[in-house]
């Protein structure tokens, strides 16, 4: 994208105090007061807290893994730094460009379609994003038409031609003539990957891209990925609930691997940190339910018991206080129920970062009275602060 003001050594999308909070928009909380709701018994949906305070740069030719639990927040995030989901607080800039000041009209310097050309999306169901009753062909028209009108038929099916048996899928003259439903799901996903390339996008958002596919066809395509990130000096961001395939993409990559819970970054570093070295208490939940990281302790770490104090995971309507994960883990104490963490360097390497108070020596943390599973308070943040203010 040409601008002025770019610099190369700038973050692509850069994020900073980033809050997205899911208000109740249904008919009953639009329209009836409270008492309404109250007199017929109807309870409103709380605000969902999907994503809080949350600072992140994503470089140029970058990789960033995130993983998590299922609504942990991964795909609110990622699609907030894409510029399809808006910040309910906080800033998401592309380039130094706030994309929602952009997108209101508030920045002449750039233009809301060349973000929205620069940031794409693949969805973990690639079929969603192809037209089913269209070619192969007609279906990777479409994004070149868009944005390169200049290009004739011929130079457009060239082009479309090249991308397919650079992704392995060959002969490309038998291929660019096939219906979607006439491909296997790997192949539809190097059509969707292709699709999103042809645009030249800056950064990619991969959702869950691999998780439909068989065991068999992820690393095949996990390869491509990182094959044509590399080729096209694109970045791309990961979404996973599975740490062994983030460690996959973000190794391979020389990227990072972000750990999300409850709305939160608690946790980010190299694949290598995070996986040889985690520091926070849920990455190591997460590495013990992930058993193929390290086949030999696999049937040892089985029979053991989860290193959480409890399973369940709280409600993001309502998350804990302080630190969030002080009602599960297992070194929580009572400075974890008062204050939140931030995110501090982990031994001095600043690439690895955590949310939690055992990174500081010195922190009142080490002083004060270790929860047990009886004095576990499960109390969410909104309640204790009601209880003290009554
Ligand atoms: N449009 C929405 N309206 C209301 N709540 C939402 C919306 N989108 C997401 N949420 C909620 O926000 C929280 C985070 O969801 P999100 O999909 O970002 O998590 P995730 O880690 O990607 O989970 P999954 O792996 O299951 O997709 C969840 O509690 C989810 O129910």
């Amino acid at each position: 994208m040409s601008n002025s003001n770019t610099n190369s050594n700038d973050p692509v999308v850069s994020v900073r105090d980033l809050k997205v909070h899911f208000e109740d928009t249904s008919m009953l909380n639009a329209m009836a007061p409270e008492w309404v709701s109250d007199k017929l018994g109807l309870e409103k949906d709380p605000t969902v807290r999907a994503v809080d305070d949350i600072n992140l740069d994503l470089g140029e030719n970058d990789v960033l893994a995130l993983v998590g639990e299922s609504g942990s927040g991964k795909t609110t995030l990622g699609k907030a730094m894409v510029g399809l989901t808006r910040p309910s607080h906080g800033s998401v800039k592309y380039r130094g460009h706030d994309i929602w000041e952009v997108r209101d009209g508030d920045d002449d310097g750039t233009t809301f379609e060349e973000i929205r050309r620069s940031l794409q999306i693949i969805h973990q169901d690639p079929g969603a994003a192809l037209n089913p009753y269209r070619s192969v062909l007609e279906n990777l028209e479409v994004p070149l038409k868009r944005w390169h009108p200049d290009l004739n038929f011929a130079e457009r099916r060239g082009r479309i031609h090249q991308m397919l048996e650079r992704t392995g899928i060959s002969p490309p003259e038998d291929y660019s003539n096939r219906y979607v439903h006439q491909l296997s799901g790997g192949e539809q996903q190097r059509v969707a990957l292709i699709r999103s390339l042809l645009v030249e996008p800056e950064v990619i958002l991969a959702d869950e891209a691999v998780s439909a596919l068989d065991v068999s066809l992820r690393i095949g395509v996990m390869d491509l990925f990182l094959e044509m990130q590399d080729l096209f000096d694109t970045s791309f961001i990961f979404i996973s609930h599975d740490l062994a395939n983030a460690r996959y993409l973000a190794g391979k990559s020389g990227g990072k691997i972000g750990v999300m819970y409850l709305g939160e970054l608690v946790e980010i570093g190299t694949a290598e940190e995070i996986i040889q070295n985690p520091q926070h208490p849920y990455t190591k939940v997460l590495q013990w339910a992930t058993p193929e990281l390290d086949p030999e302790r696999a049937e040892e770490s089985m029979r053991e018991s989860p290193p959480v104090r409890k399973i369940d995971i709280p409600d993001a309507t309502n998350p804990p206080s302080g630190c969030r994960f002080h009602t599960r883990c297992p070194e929580a104490r009572e400075a974890c129920k008062q204050e939140t963490p931030d995110l501090y360097e982990s031994g001095g390497d600043q690439h690895h970062q955590t949310k939690c108070f055992r990174e500081i020596d010195d922190h009142e943390y080490w002083q004060s009275e270790e929860l047990t599973d009886d004095g576990i308070d499960d109390t969410p943040a909104s309640d204790q602060t009601d209880e003290a203010s009554s």
